[in-house]
Formats: C-alpha cells, sequence, structure tokens
C-alpha cells in the first residue's frame, strides 16, 4: 500500500470574494481540521462554525464553515475536509501557510483530486473530462453536454459495451478452453450475433462523431467573398465588436481571422478571409490559398456577395456553393434586392443581421442538436471507438472455420480498445466474474 500525502488548495478562484473555499484530501485531512480548530472532528456531511487557528502559534486566522467528509463516500474516495473562509488573498494565505506547517500535508498539483478520484474509482476519465469540460464551458449547450459526460451517463453506454463485449469473449474462450467438454457444438458462435449488434450500434455512433466534438469545440464558419464585398465588415457586425480591420482598399485582410462568438448558446468560431480574386500579389495570393484551405475545412461557409454585383457571382466564390453554403447579400443600403435565394443585410446599418444570426443559430442547431447523449466528444474517444469498430469487424469477417484463438484476440483487442475511453481496462477480472457466472464444468 502506498503512502499518501494529504493535499490542499484553494478551490475556488483567486482574488477577493464573499467566501474562498480549501479543499484537503488525504489520510490527513481529519487530523489537519482538528489541528486547525483545535476540536473533535465535526458529524459528517455536516457544515459547522470554527475558529481555524495557526497550529503553532494558536493564533486566530479565521472563522470558517467546516465540512468533514469520510473517505470512500467523498469526491476523491479519500477523507476529504473543507473549509469555507472569508475570500480575500491575506485571510486565504494564511490559512495555505497554516495548512503548509501541518505534517503529511502539501499543496495539490492541477488535476490531482479528479485524479485521486479516479484511482479511487470515483470518476471513470471520460466524467473527469466532463468535469474538466464543466469547469471550462462558456455556453449552454457545452454545459449540458459536459454534464451529461460528468454524471456517467457516457460511461455507462460504454461500460455496458465493454460488458457485453467481454461476455461474447468468454462464450468464444469457452469455445477453446473446454473444446473436448460436454458444451453444445455452437457455444463459440453464439458470440457473433451479439458482435455484429455492438458493431452495429458502434458504427452508427461514430457517423454522430462530429456533433459532440462540434458542441464541445464550436461550430466555425467561414466568411467568404470578393475583396471589399464587406466580409470583415460583417465579422464586426457579428460580433458586435472591430475584431478585424475594415477600409475601402481592397485587399485589407490577407490573413485568416478567429473569432469566437456564443450563438443562444452554441458556441461558434467566425473565421474572417481575404477576398477571392485573381491577383499577382504573393502575400494576397498566400491569404487567398490559406482563405481556401481553410473555407474547405469549416462546417460551413457564408458566401458573402456585394448587392450591387448580385446577381452575379464571382467565378472564385462558383464552386464553393452548395448545401454547406449561405449566400448572403450585402450592402443592400447601396442597392435593394428583392427576396432572392440569398439573404439580404447591410454590415454597415446592421439591416438584416439578426435574421442572419437566427439563420445561423438554426443551422448550428441542425447540425449538432441531439437528444441523445453524444458518445463522442473528444478525438481520443473517436480513434479508441473506431479501433474498436476494427477489430470487431475483423472477427465478423472471418469464416466460420477460423481460429477462435483469434477471434477471442479480436475480442480482447476491441474490449481493450474500449476499455482505453473509460480507463478501466480490466479485461482479465472481468472474464473471471462472468466465467464464474458460466454454467459449464461445474
Ligand atoms: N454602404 C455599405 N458599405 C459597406 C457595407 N459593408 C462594408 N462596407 C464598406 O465596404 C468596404 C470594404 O469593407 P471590408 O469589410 O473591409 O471588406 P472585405 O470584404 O473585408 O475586404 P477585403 O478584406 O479587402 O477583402 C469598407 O469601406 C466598408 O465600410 C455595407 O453594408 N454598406
Ligand atoms: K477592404
Ligand atoms: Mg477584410
Amino acid at each position: 500500500m502506498t503512502v499518501m500525502d494529504t493535499i490542499f488548495a484553494l478551490a475556488s478562484g483567486r482574488g477577493r470574494a464573499g467566501v474562498a473555499v480549501f479543499r484537503l484530501s488525504g489520510p490527513q485531512a481529519g487530523a489537519a481540521l482538528e489541528s486547525l480548530t483545535g476540536q473533535s472532528l465535526p458529524p459528517a456531511r455536516a457544515a459547522r462554525l470554527r475558529w481555524l487557528k495557526d497550529p503553532e502559534t494558536a493564533d486566530r486566522l479565521d472563522q470558517a464553515l467546516v465540512l468533514w467528509f469520510p473517505g470512500p463516500g467523498s469526491f476523491t474516495g479519500e477523507d476529504v475536509v473543507e473549509l469555507q473562509i472569508h475570500g480575500g488573498a491575506a485571510v486565504s494565505a494564511a490559512v495555505a501557510r497554516a495548512l503548509g506547517k501541518l505534517p503529511g500535508l502539501r499543496p495539490a498539483e492541477a488535476g490531482e483530486y479528479a485524479r485521486r478520484a479516479f484511482a479511487n474509482d470515483r470518476l471513470d476519465l471520460t466524467s473527469a473530462e466532463g468535469l474538466g469540460d464543466l469547469i471550462n464551458a462558456e455556453t449552454e449547450g457545452q454545459r449540458r453536454q459536459a454534464l451529461r459526460q460528468m454524471d456517467g451517463a457516457m460511461e455507462r453506454i460504454y461500460e455496458g459495451w465493454r460488458t457485453q463485449l467481454i461476455e461474447a469473449l468468454a462464450m468464444t474462450e469457452a469455445a477453446i478452453d473446454f473444446a473436448d467438454e460436454d458444451l453444445p457444438d455452437d457455444v463459440g458462435l453464439r458470440a457473433r450475433p451479439v458482435v455484429a449488434e455492438l458493431c452495429a450500434a458502434m458504427e452508427r455512433e461514430l457517423t454522430r462523431a462530429p456533433v459532440g466534438e462540434r458542441l464541445r469545440d464550436g461550430l466555425t464558419v467561414a466568411i467568404l467573398g470578393a475583396p471589399n464585398a464587406g466580409k470583415s465588415s460583417l465579422l464586426n457586425a457579428l460580433a458586435r465588436r472591430e475584431a478585424a480591420i475594415v477600409s475601402d482598399r481592397a485587399g485589407t485582410t490577407r490573413d485568416v481571422i478567429e473569432v469566437h462568438l456564443d450563438l443562444h448558446g452554441l458556441p461558434m468560431t467566425l473565421l474572417d478571409t481575404a477576398g477571392l480574386h485573381d491577383t499577382v500579389d504573393d502575400i494576397e495570393l498566400e491569404g487567398i490559398r490559406r482563405a481556401r484551405a481553410r473555407a474547405l475545412t469549416a462546417d460551413f461557409r457564408i458566401l458573402l456577395l456585394d448587392a450591387r454585383d448580385w446577381p452575379v457571382m464571382p467565378e472564385a466564390l462558383r464552386d464553393l456553393t452548395g448545401p454547406d453554403s449561405l449566400l448572403v447579400i450585402n450592402k443592400t443600403d447601396l442597392r435593394a434586392v428583392e427576396e432572392t435565394a440569398g439573404l439580404a443585410v447591410s454590415a454597415k446599418t446592421g439591416a438584416g443581421i439578426d435574421h442572419l444570426i437566427e439563420t445561423l443559430t438554426a443551422r448550428a442547431e441542425a447540425l449538432m442538436s441531439s437528444s441523445e447523449p453524444v458518445l463522442i466528444t473528444r478525438q481520443r474517444h473517436r480513434y479508441a471507438l473506431e479501433d474498436c469498430v476494427r477489430e470487431l469487424q475483423r472477427f465478423l469477417a472471418a469464416g466460420t472455420d477460423r481460429d477462435f484463438e483469434l477471434l477471442a484476440e479480436d475480442l480482447r483487442m476491441a474490449a481493450r480498445a474500449l476499455g482505453r475511453i473509460t480507463g478501466r481496462v480490466d479485461v482479465e477480472d472481468l472474464l473471471d466474474v462472468i466465467f464464474s457466472e458460466f454454467c459449464i464444468g461445474k
């Protein structure tokens, strides 16, 4: 058994505030609380008002609300203490100094609480990621997704799949281990329909992957158009600030400019790009190359046209039209255009901008909304799930004459790939449990 340090850290943000919260976790947490208060531990999970004193000088530091969460039912699974003290730099510093004087205590490193919670099986990896995402969530959509991930919705589905896989593995191994015994002939083949169904479910999930990743990272929308169409002006109008330089000189924007927006709870990254046209200027040409390259990786594109050019579409925009593009006609204050295929706006007067935002929001929602919890919110989930599906496909592609040993290996690898997502990798332990419930042999 390893002797764990007891860690402490300011759990609330730095700076002046009404209350600051210290959190202690580890075997000495209870003793630390007793020495700081000079009293025995309060009842579990009930707040008590206590004076905190310096353990060496007995100087009063602050009056605090203290909470005692004995392990293993705490956030980290260890003994945890929370000290709610008065906010303010000097109070926090004094309490931190006092904590540092106590035996076995040291300041926590970044992520150490979540790491201990993971080590003690209080959190799986997806829940830990969800917690991190929740703390960083800036929009409603991100908050909802993070919360679902944190409360274990994702873990339950992955673990359910993994258990089914390991059951299929047990059936396949039974065919190897008990080959000479009195087993039904088809026991090794029974895994097949289970694996086929699991594989289909995972493939379905992979096609939904962009939803979760987009929701976490945001949707990317590129604004494209001829020079001086008003791309930078439109970006500024949407962002409600002067993020990009606007001038009447064609070729003002030369590099890709990114602005992050929150569209009714959906995160969006807006890209302003160099005007697309024929030029011999090297720098402009490079800008145009980058604009096109970025535009192609964007989730969708706003093709911006000067109302005075309408309905002639500049050459450079023509090959970018399609279902992932939205035609927007700008400068309608200079020339009115009829209700057309495009959206009429004026970046200058603001006319039509609200309508554009509504359209963007609707598009973004259509791309991102999902009533079921999304299972893939990060690249690493997608990669692991793709690995898993590859193994299952290999299993399914094998003919009936294939060696059960090799089939079992495919399933074992598939289970490992899934285990990488949640951080639960105990294939053998689970296999033992399943075998013990298996009514063969005895
Ligand atoms: N009247 C009017 N002028 C506009 C409107 N939008 C932009 N402009 C003007 O058009 C000119 C070009 O605007 P920019 O936003 O710099 O255009 P751009 O497409 O970013 O141009 P480049 O970066 O050079 O490709 C500026 O003088 C703007 O003030 C509009 O809706 N109405
Ligand atoms: K310009
Ligand atoms: Mg510009």
